[in-house]
């Protein structure tokens, strides 16, 4: 079977890009074809950036264009250090003499019958790019051109000789990439990122800024609005909801929900402590000790009326918070209502000089304010620890555990492959914000929001920041850096907050 019919590529056939050129005015990607391999089809071929686009960007949607194996294989071609002596030799003689390239018995062949002109041939002699100042004169590229056979592009059999591609690609091939424009793709990238981005969900929009160099964030990510669930995780049941009965959109200047003691929606909430009786302060004692309903005393409601900002004491407390929902007899104006209303903040991601991509706010934002959930993956505890085993040490986490209940066998959200922007948050040892878990259904101790708000006055443009470690005591951290047991995957903190941890991770 050929692997893709007329010239859109169908991207689960891609293996993956391994080098890039500039070819006659175009950028061409050499793409390794994944899968079954057809016998008459070559594992390798070029193609120009529109390709793997998408005409125009129409085909480019995030889903189906070949966009991020572009990106995966341009950040690699960063990365990749120049190290081995041979490396820099080939380096210079390109830079300063012809390089005398040695040929395959195939390549000699192709050149003496005068093949390496045709379109169609495996290997051109690089002089078809003369035009070209980045030339590495004399060289013989790789430069495998398909055929269009009706609806097919193939290759043709006869004339593909096998060749030694286990090195692939050659040094030469990556000197010369180097060399190469990759204006066009990173451009293309960014749009694709912008395109998704446009979708989520969001009273304001979602900025992308970069003002340190023209990479995007990964198209291997993808933004969702709501969680995406996993294989053996069990969704929230919405017939499983209950309301409160007791309370009335009228109430408390038709604020919805006014007295503590009778939402039933605030059974697990705060308890006001300082409005305990002596007898209700033992009833309590009991009943936090038995994991018991405290229906009935007084509680905290979590957010300030008028204004919705997350009050001090949940803010200190960090205790989970009881949101309302579509059940309760207060109406959509209750003022328990204020996560499950959306972000309605405009924000930046914005790429930062030494910790990745960032999150910042185009707008001042007060203490308490809700800025955005965060959103991904459901996954088992299991499946994020296979997760964490199979990653690179040094690579970006993005899992968050839902252990406010319970410490064992909690839920994960990964947000390394789907999510919102929170995801782009880093890591401060002296944050601006916290994240505090949200939940609408109070007997459902699995499956919760967890949300971001400000816990400090924030101006425009300050980075976003939250506590990676929140919760966990001084003693387990030491404030010196020689003390501590520095573990494999510990990664340098570079928050440069006064009181730094000096550590990401414990
Ligand atoms: C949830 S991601 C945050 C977004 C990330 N910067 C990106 O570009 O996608 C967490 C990762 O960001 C990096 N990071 C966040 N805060 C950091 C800090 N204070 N110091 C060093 N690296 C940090 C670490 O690589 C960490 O694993």
């Amino acid at each position: 079977m050929p692997r893709f019919a007329g010239a859109t590529i169908k991207v689960e056939n891609v293996d993956r890009i391994v080098c890039h050129r500039s070819f006659k005015g175009n950028e061409e990607y050499l793409i390794k074809w994944g899968g079954q391999q057809a016998p008459n089809c070559w594992p390798y071929s070029w193609h120009p950036i529109y390709e793997l686009a998408g005409a125009d960007g129409l085909n480019g949607s995030s889903n189906n264009s070949c966009l991020k194996f572009v990106q995966i294989y341009l950040n690699s071609l960063r990365k990749r250090k120049r190290t081995t002596p041979s490396n820099e030799e080939s380096l210079k003689r390109k830079n300063s003499e012809p390089h005398s390239y040695r040929l395959s018995p195939f390549e000699r062949t192709e050149i003496e019958n005068g093949a390496s002109s045709r379109a169609s041939s495996l290997f051109s002699t690089h002089s078809e790019e003369s035009n070209s100042s980045t030339d590495v004169s004399h060289e013989t590229t790789y430069n495998c051109k398909l055929e269009v056979e009706g609806p097919y592009i193939v290759a043709k059999a006869s004339i593909v000789h096998p060749i030694d591609t286990s090195d692939f690609p050659t040094t030469a091939m990556l000197d010369r990439a180097r060399l190469s424009s990759m204006t066009i793709a990173e451009t293309k990238i960014r749009a694709e990122f912008i395109r998704d981005l446009q979708h989520i969900r969001g009273a304001k929009p979602i900025k992308l800024v970069n003002t340190h160099d023209t990479t995007s964030p990964p198209l291997s990510f993808h933004f969702v609005d709501e969680y995406v669930y996993g294989k053996g995780v069990y969704p929230p049941d919405p017939d499983a909801l209950i309301g409160c009965k007791n309370c009335r959109p009228d109430m408390g200047g038709h604020c919805g929900c006014e007295y503590t003691k009778v939402c039933e929606c605030l059974e697990y909430a705060e308890v006001a402590h300082a409005k305990l009786t002596e007898e209700e302060e033992l009833q309590w004692q009991v009943a936090d000790r038995n994991g018991e309903s405290t229906l009935g005393l007084p509680k905290r409601f979590p957010y300030s009326k008028g204004t919705g900002y997350l009050v001090q004491s949940y803010i200190n407390s960090g205790f989970p918070i009881y949101e309302c929902n579509e059940k309760c007899a207060c109406g959509p104006i209750c003022k328990s209502r204020v996560v499950q209303k959306g972000r309605h903040v405009g924000l930046e991601i914005f790429k930062t000089r030494d910790r990745g991509w960032g999150l910042r706010s185009t707008e001042h934002l007060r203490y308490g304010e809700f800025i955005d959930t965060y959103r991904g993956e459901v996954i088992t505890d299991e499946e994020a620890t296979k997760r964490e085993d199979d990653g690179d040490k040094d690579k970006e986490s993005y899992l968050f555990s839902l252990d406010k209940h319970h410490k064992d066998a909690a839920y994960v959200v990964d947000g390394q492959y789907f999510g919102g922007p929170s995801r782009f948050i880093n890591h401060s040892c002296d944050p601006n914000c916290a994240i505090y878990a949200v939940s609408y259904d109070k007997n459902n101790t699995f499956i919760y929001d967890l949300a971001f708000f400000a816990v400090r006055e924030i101006p425009p443009g300050q980075e976003l920041t939250f506590d990676y470690c929140a919760g966990t005591s001084p003693d387990e951290f030491s404030s010196s850096q020689q003390e501590i047991e520095v573990e494999d995957d510990s990664i340098p903190c570079r928050c440069k907050s006064a009181n730094c941890r000096k550590w990401l991770w414990k």
